[in-house]
């Protein structure tokens, strides 16, 4: 390690002030209880603001501080009346905080307290602070339990510098719900090669540039949202900027994990991720998997950066290819369900204008009524058919037109097409 690199781990006073404060902030006492004291999530939490303060730790090394003063504080609980217990220069200015926490966390009895003892360490040490092996968080840290500390620093997404690299329409809806967030369109950066998608998110407030370099440098979230053929050519040129400050979603259809993780840096936090248009109203469908070195939290990250976008689900990644089939794609099965309701009532005489409008609030109140009783759509429909009705009568014509089959198929067919994208994503691709 060279000797600026050792100074930039030298802590001020100010620093260290600062850091506690949050950590007292994040209610240690409720959150970092024995096991979970190490708890990656708060300490990514404490990271982002300290980084929003312009303070720049890893997590690791904010881990090693909080290690050392824990050592100083049970070094003073021993032996009150020594002087100088510790190494951490002018301790005195810290321990009144660091009793306020640590008290407030669990009285100094029992096992956890004999194993944090375990963890002293001096301030001499601290350079050594990145090859540190930290234990994993714990697996029973629920994405609820995610949710909660995340919830309770509700600045901590304001912060994050969001970049887009594709600026189609998928970027614009996107980016549209995450608007509707706490993120403002200053903390965004878009790039695309021309300005003709450009335009609209500097109306937005957005910064753009042509450059997807640039992009990665100012984001520690970087979607790529470009068509899937062109992956492998955008990750190869950003790969050498790509850090572990980094989380990459990639949108596109197909695209594998195994094909992000392939071309980026190793241990690259990767996220695959299918929304669909209507997040651009704050009615999206989205569903992520996340990638080997994605953990809980950047998913419980991701999510509450996208929770505006609509909903926002996480499953395996077998998942992906089927949801892109059944919403991705889907959203346009249903334009073509709203616009064939339309044609129908103009060929029996409608003005078309007035039968679009009427078919698209069809669709939209039948989703929500759908969404929101949580009824299964045969039962909807059985209390809309009246028996002998008019309903049944255009039910039976759609059977009879293999409505049902056919959607099934158009369901599959998206599917097994972005397989395809995802075992060669150039394969027969139009722009
Ligand atoms: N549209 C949808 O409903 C959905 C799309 N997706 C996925 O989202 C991705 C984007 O789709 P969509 O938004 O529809 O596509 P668009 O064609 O609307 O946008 C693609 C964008 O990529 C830009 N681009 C092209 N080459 C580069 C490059 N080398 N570097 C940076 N940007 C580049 C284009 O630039 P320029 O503006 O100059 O043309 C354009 O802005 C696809 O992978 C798709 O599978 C996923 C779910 C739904
Ligand atoms: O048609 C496509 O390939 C993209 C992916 C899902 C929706 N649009």
């Amino acid at each position: 390690m060279d000797e600026a690199c050792m100074k930039k781990q030298n802590w001020d006073v100010k620093e260290t002030e600062l850091f506690l404060e949050i950590l007292k902030d994040l209610d240690m006492k409720k959150c970092l209880d024995g096991r979970k004291v190490r708890n990656n999530t708060l300490f990514k939490v404490a990271h982002r603001r300290m980084t929003a303060a312009g303070y720049h730790r890893s997590v690791d090394q904010l881990k090693f501080r909080w290690k050392l003063l824990k050592s100083a504080y049970y070094k003073c609980k021993r032996s009150p009346n020594a002087p100088a217990p510790t190494k951490i220069q002018g301790w005195w200015r810290y321990e009144k905080t660091m009793v306020a926490i640590m008290e407030s966390r669990h009285p100094l009895v029992g096992p956890e307290v004999n194993s944090d003892r375990n963890d002293e360490v001096t301030e001499d040490s601290d350079v050594e602070a990145s090859m540190l092996h930290w234990p994993q968080s714990c697996r029973d840290n629920n994405t609820q339990n995610l949710d909660l500390i995340i919830k309770m620093d509700p600045e901590m997404n304001s912060h994050l510098k969001i970049g887009f690299i594709g600026a189609g329409n998928m970027a614009y809806g996107i980016t549209k719900g995450i608007l509707a967030g706490n993120i403002l369109p200053e903390n965004i950066l878009v790039s695309a090669p021309s300005v003709r998608n450009l335009g609209r998110f500097q109306e937005l407030g957005i910064s753009i540039t042509h450059s997807n370099v640039e992009v990665v440098g100012g984001s520690d979230v970087v979607f790529v949202a470009v068509k899937p053929h062109l992956i492998p050519l955008v990750l190869n040129e950003i790969s050498p900027h790509v850090t572990d400050r980094h989380i990459v979603v990639s949108v596109a259809a197909g695209v594998t994990l195994a094909t992000l993780e392939e071309i980026l840096p190793e241990n690259t936090v990767t996220i695959r991720m299918m929304p669909n248009l209507p997040c651009m109203v704050q009615e999206g469908a989205l569903l992520f998997a996340r990638g080997t070195n994605a953990k809980e939290e950047d998913g419980a990250l991701l999510r509450s950066l996208l929770h505006h976008c609509g909903l926002v689900e996480e499953g395996p990644e077998t998942w992906l290819d089927i949801h892109t089939g059944l919403s991705g794609s889907g959203v346009a099965f249903v334009y073509l369900f709203a616009e064939a309701l339309a044609e129908g009532a103009v060929k029996m005489g409608m003005p078309s204008s007035l039968a679009h409008s009427i078919a698209s609030q069809t669709v939209l109140g039948a989703g929500r009524l759908l969404r929101d009783t949580g009824k299964h759509p045969a039962q909807l429909r059985s209390e809309v058919c009246t028996p002998g009705g008019t309903t049944i009568y255009g039910l039976h014509a759609l059977e009879q037109g293999g409505v049902r089959a056919s959607t099934m198929s158009a369901v599959e067919a998206a599917t097994e097409r972005a397989r395809d994208l995802g075992r060669k994503p150039a394969a027969g691709y139009r722009k």
